[in-house]
């Protein structure tokens, strides 16, 4: 699709209307089929590893590394920058595989993923700027752009009965989420009146070309509050595990998230005051340390932290 081009409008103002309507939507991107079953099958063996080694799996970084919360039910790895290979061969080869060999082939899968959704993502942000009239901070934004990827496995409910994957959230605090899943659905997004809608509202057929875009508080921020982000959750049914792979756009750290002159004026105050966004999740970390800030919060840390 080139930018300009009918289609290209087309799609664009059913991006910005979907995202007014709902934060987030359904992108069709046949690419990524060719990565999917080697993508998939890389993510069941790496959390069939025993837990230990996972464990080694870490970072200086906050909520990147890998993290199993005590619900027992999520494990997730996340890899900052993952769109240079040796970010994702540091994660990979010095935790879980020291000795090299299989590492490798994961880690070109997993960088092309990472390469693939992230020009997806570019083509959306570019969509979602212009249709503000705010295309001149493409570049700028691309700059500072870090991509982190996070996979993530969810168990299959014991006993048959539904449990929660990842309680209710808004709090994605970047820019947009691009959500790539197998056949197991569980994914649940609430609309403005407060009901939940799962994936099959989205696709009454699951497909396995499609990502979940949802926007994050970042880019929400970023638009001084112009768009929002939905709150999400997922919910595990049925008999088998469910896994994900979420691409993570977010800002590298030392940048000043500051929204564009543009969209203050009279009618527009200015809602938030800029902020780099590391500084935020250090700060965020810390709170979660003393215990003031826990999973299932649902309020906008990133939103409370900024707002004027
Ligand atoms: O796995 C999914 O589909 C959702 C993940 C998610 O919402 C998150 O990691 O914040
Ligand atoms: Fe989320």
């Amino acid at each position: 699709m080139k930018p300009g081009s009918p289609e290209w409008d087309l799609v664009k103002s059913q991006v910005r209307e979907a995202l007014e309507e709902y934060g987030c939507f359904e992108a069709l991107f046949d690419p990524i089929l060719e990565l999917r079953k080697a993508v998939l099958g890389a993510l069941q063996e790496v959390f069939d590893l025993p837990l230990q080694t996972k464990k080694l799996c870490v970072s200086d970084k906050p909520f990147r590394g890998y993290s199993c919360p005590p619900s027992g039910v999520l494990q997730s790895m996340t890899v900052d920058d993952a769109h240079i290979a040796e970010n994702i061969e540091q994660c990979l080869t010095t935790g879980l595989w020291p000795q090299g060999n299989i590492s490798f082939r994961y880690i070109k899968l997993w960088h092309l993923f990472t390469q693939l959704a992230s020009e997806l993502e570019k083509t959306i942000l570019k969509m979602i700027l212009e249709s503000f009239g705010l295309g001149k901070y493409m570049d700028e934004l691309t700059d500072i752009a870090n991509y982190q990827l996070r996979i993530i496995k969810y168990e299959k409910p014991k006993a048959n009965k539904q449990t929660i994957g990842i309680p209710a959230h808004c709090s994605d605090t970047n820019m947009l989420i691009l959500l790539y899943q197998n056949e197991v659905n569980g994914l649940e997004i609430q609309n403005k009146d407060g009901e939940w809608m799962n994936t099959k509202w989205m696709n009454t057929k699951f497909s396995p070309n499609y990502f979940i875009v949802i926007i994050g508080e970042c880019l929400s921020i970023w638009l001084n509050g112009r768009l929002s982000s939905p709150y999400h959750r997922v919910m595990m049914k049925g008999n088998e595990d469910r896994y994900s792979l979420a691409l993570f756009a977010t800002v590298s750290g030392g940048y000043m998230v500051k929204f564009p002159t543009e969209l203050v004026d009279d009618k527009n105050p200015m809602l938030f005051k800029p902020h780099d966004h590391e500084e935020f999740l250090n700060y965020l970390s810390s709170q979660v340390a003393k215990g003031v800030v826990k999973s299932g919060d649902l309020i906008s840390h990133l939103k409370t932290y900024c707002a004027v």
